[in-house]
């Protein structure tokens, strides 16, 4: 003990303030256990107090007085306790300041009044206390101060409050009045609560003084290992072990130790070093005062075993030791274990590196982690009753889609149903259609009715560059879905590894990827009927899909999910628009906001809500009004306005003349699209102007040869005004000319609407660039037929435009001065269109809402644009 209190480190400290704390007859001051060590202290209550009234009498630690005090006082010690309980503590004394030698002493008439409890007896004898005697010791120590402090508690309290015993009459009072306070508390809930939080505390304080603190320690077994090491290393950094200690030299030995009879006995550590154990007793008898401070070992160094034995038996020769009495030697070869543990850090370290970044690299792998986890599944489990909230009710329009694949949630709800008529389940269902027309939506929604767990994971998360590991996770997602049942799978876009394997194979097969799909078939088709797992899967390309993937049995359903109609867009809008803060008229405002927006998916109509709202709050307006709808939906489809892009006034001129042309034409052909909006604001994308058409005759899905005749004339307008107008001509037109070409070459080979070549398709198929499926003949038939069809547009256009000359002047002026032109402003130059216009749009468009903007249909390929209402709104550039 004297030797630990002498060095600096946290258990000479700690020891001291237990030492402190055991002292204590009456409660002093607040303190508490060092947070270091509060690991160790279980999960106890200790009371500290500050009661200012009491204080402890300093006794002098050297005072004569006190020790003549001491030995008068009683004790229930034997006098050998007594003896080794002194010279302990004198010990310590000469090892401590003087600032703890009252604690110290305190504790000493304690011990001597309750008793030398047997860990501190054995501890106090000990010479050679070892590290777990230290632990010991401090817990011990801990202990026996929690119950001192307790008991002295308990004593303070008993007096504090026979103190007030003197009130008593007024206390029966108290408690009458508050009794009285009770039942009435009793029928208030919440005065209810806080009584019963209040007698909480005073239990857990239980008849504390005021002042009084509490103060409660949790027992934490993780932070509990890392002290233990930590403690062990500052044990070690201080108490450097066995193979360590102060050293000395032989002739040191010789002189202090063994000329003079204290050592006990002698053993060679590893050859090299002696530790000299020195008998206390012995050293006492020498040397009065030097006693305590002897360690109890010493060591020194020899060059080898022979050379000390021989140095050992001289000197003991020397000194005349009889043979029986001569000192005792011993050999030991030992492992510092702590060191041994030390050298294998290196490799334990490398160890914990490579686990570390194998866990990174597989981090948020739905759970799955380390490189071990590369074959799992990847895919991620919400669970319905925390993750999926959508219903049916979120996923707007598709009605037909929704039908479909409510049966998968009858199925799963109840299996029963089917199962009685001899129905076989079906398996799943591939839900195809343009990117986000909401095939994810509809997924979650069937996994958030049937309440279900919903495994979602993508096609490309299957295609890993290691060989195997695709249909490994295919392997481990089908297996977790198992063990999860009912369920569903949502594979996002499967054509990722769903491709066709004939197509594939084509220039080089991967083998990767067609083993994936042979594993995911293999597992679909290893379904029992009875397990109730559905695998949906998505995809924007039905058509890439390998056949085997679409048969009966596996995903026997397709349910296509087009772009939504105007119906469908209004509920759409209706599903986005709840979030938005407007006062517009609502049923008005969907009408318009779909009729606004031909061709968009049900993601472009989200992102155009949201759109609004920002474009708002950019205003600091209090609400999103249809002036921040239109703004958003302009920005949508033709992106930022190009304030920088600073036009030419010769360049403008001809942009408001080209734009004028294509406006007029619209007004006056009867199939054609009149104008809602025109501008000559450059936009993103490279569009110098922008025109927007109201569909003439609503959500067209047939087109005949007088629409498509005066669609290709009035694209043709932005040119032939130019020519009528100006010297020369530009640039500006050629996309209307690629318009033009693709929709007058799929009238002559899809549509069958030429006389010459007949009823005939032929597929624009990019692998026949090179091997046309038509004759030279045919392709020359082709190029005149199409030529044919483009003059007369032209021819078309040309003449009406020459008759409207005027007319085109008179907008392009406006245009200019105004830079933007509306459907009002085109009635007040024009006069009102000569046809009727389709009322379910012109409904919106009655000149009472404002500007209007139609934006265009996405114009992938001909087909595409032409087979729906074949309008062009595409930013004209
Ligand atoms: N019918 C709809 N009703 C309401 N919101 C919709 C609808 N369709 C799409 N959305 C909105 O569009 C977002 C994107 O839809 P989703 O992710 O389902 O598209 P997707 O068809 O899966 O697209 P992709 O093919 O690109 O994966 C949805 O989060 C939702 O906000």
């Amino acid at each position: 003990m004297a030797t630990f209190l002498r060095r600096p480190g946290n258990l000479a400290r700690f020891s001291r303030r237990a030492t402190e704390h055991i002292s204590r007859t009456i409660p002093v001051s607040t303190r508490v256990p060092s947070p270091s060590f509060s690991p160790f202290i279980k999960s106890t209550h200790i009371q500290t107090f500050t009661t200012t009234g009491s204080k402890c009498q300093a006794v002098p630690p050297n005072d004569p007085k006190s020790e003549k005090k001491g030995s008068q006082e009683k004790s229930i010690l034997n006098e050998q306790d007594q003896k080794n309980l002194d010279a302990f503590v004198k010990t310590v004394e000469n090892r401590i300041p003087e600032s703890q030698h009252e604690a110290l002493h305190q504790m000493r008439k304690q011990l001597m009044r309750d008793g030398l409890p047997p860990d501190v007896k054995n501890f106090i004898e000990k010479r050679d206390a070892s590290l777990m005697d230290y632990l010991r010791m401090m817990r011990f120590l801990l202990k026996y101060s929690n119950e001192q402090a307790s008991k002295d508690a308990a004593e303070e309290a008993a007096k504090f409050f026979d103190k007030t015993q003197d009130g008593k009459e007024s206390k029966a009072q108290r408690d009458d009045q508050g009794k009285e306070n009770d039942s009435k508390d009793e029928s208030d809930p919440e005065k209810k609560k806080e009584k019963e939080e209040q007698q909480k505390k005073k239990k857990q304080g239980a008849n504390l003084p005021p002042g009084a603190k509490v103060f409660e320690f949790r027992f934490d077994p993780a932070s509990f290992l890392v002290t233990s090491l930590v403690t062990y290393y500052i044990y070690r950094s201080f108490f450097p072990g066995e193979s360590s200690g102060r050293e000395i030299t032989w002739q040191e030995f010789r002189a202090n130790y063994l000329d003079k009879g204290v050592v006990e006995k002698l053993t060679v550590l590893n050859h090299s070093r002696v530790r000299v154990e020195v008998n206390r007793d012995a050293v006492a008898s020498v040397q009065s005062d030097a006693s305590a401070s002897q360690p109890a070992h010493v060591f020194f160094s020899i060059g080898s075993v022979d050379s000390f034995e021989m140095k050992l038996e001289q000197a003991q020769n020397q000194l005349g030791i009889p043979p029986h009495e001569r000192i005792p030697v011993a050999y030991v070869d030992e492992v510092p274990w702590g060191s041994a543990l030390l050298s294998f850090a290196p490799t334990l370290l490398l160890f914990a590196g490579i686990y570390w970044f194998s866990r990174r690299a597989g981090g948020g792998a739905g759970g799955q982690s380390g490189i071990f986890g590369i074959g799992k599944s990847r895919a991620k489990k919400f669970n319905h009753e925390s993750d999926i909230k959508i219903k049916f009710s979120d996923v707007a329009g598709m009605d037909e889609a929704k039908v479909e694949i409510m049966e998968f949630v009858s199925f799963l709800q109840q299996p029963e149903r089917f199962q009685r008529l001899g129905a076989k389940i079906p398996r799943g269902a591939i839900l195809s259609g343009p990117p986000g027309t909401g095939k994810t939506l509809l997924a979650k929604a069937t996994a958030g009715e049937s309440g279900v767990p919903f495994f979602s994971v993508s096609g490309s998360e299957f295609v890993e560059m290691f060989v195997g590991v695709g249909p490994s996770r295919v392997r481990d997602l089908f297996a977790n879905a198992r063990k999860n049942t009912p369920c569903i799978i949502f594979i996002d876009e499967i054509d990722a590894i769903g491709k066709s394997r004939a197509k594939q194979n084509f220039g080089g097969g991967n083998d990767e990827r067609e083993s994936t799909l042979n594993q995911i078939l293999t597992e679909m088709d290893g379904f029992n009927t009875s397990e109730q797992v559905v695998v949906l899967a998505g995809t924007n390309r039905p058509d890439v899909l390998d056949k085997a993937l679409m048969r009966p049995g596996r995903f026997d359903r397709h349910i296509a999910i087009d772009r939504p109609t105007m119906d469908g867009r209004k509920q759409i809008f209706r599903v986005h628009l709840k979030k938005i803060v407007t006062d517009e008229n609502m049923e008005y405002l969907e009408g318009r906001l779909a009729a606004l927006t031909p061709g968009f998916a049900g993601a472009d109509i989200a992102n155009c809500v949201n759109e609004a709202a920002l474009v708002a709050a950019r205003e600091n307006a209090e609400k999103v009004v249809m002036k921040h709808f239109e703004q958003a939906i302009e920005r949508v489809i033709g992106g930022l306005e190009k304030k920088s892009l600073v036009l030419s006034p010769e360049e403008k001129r001809t942009v408001a003349y080209h734009e004028a042309g294509h406006a007029v034409c619209g007004w006056y052909f009867k199939w054609a699209d009149p104008l809602l909006k025109v501008s000559i604001i450059p936009r993103g994308q490279g569009a110098l102007g922008y025109a927007q058409y109201l569909p003439a005759g609503g959500d067209t899905y047939l087109m005949n040869t007088n629409q498509l005749m005066d669609r290709m004339a009035m694209t043709l307008g932005g040119r032939v005004s130019e020519e009528l107008h100006f010297e020369t001509v530009t640039s500006g037109a050629s996309d209307d000319f690629n318009k033009v070409t693709s929709m007058a070459t799929a009238m002559v080979t899809k549509f069958g609407m030429s006389k010459k070549l007949g009823y005939i398709y032929y597929e624009e198929d990019p692998q026949q660039q090179i091997h046309k499926p038509f004759s030279e003949d045919t392709a020359r038939s082709i190029d005149i037929e199409v030529r044919r069809i483009i003059d007369e547009a032209y021819k078309q256009c040309r003449d009406l435009l020459t008759e409207k000359k005027a007319e085109v002047g008179i907008v392009a002026e406006e245009l200019l001065s105004k830079e933007v032109l509306g459907r009002d402003d085109m009635i007040r130059l024009l006069g009102p269109r000569p046809y009727p216009e389709s009322g379910e749009f012109a409904k919106y468009f009655d000149g009472k809402g404002g500007q209007t903007f139609a934006p265009p249909e996405p114009a992938q390929d001909p087909e595409e644009t032409l087979g729906k209402d074949g309008r062009d709104q595409t930013p004209i550039p």
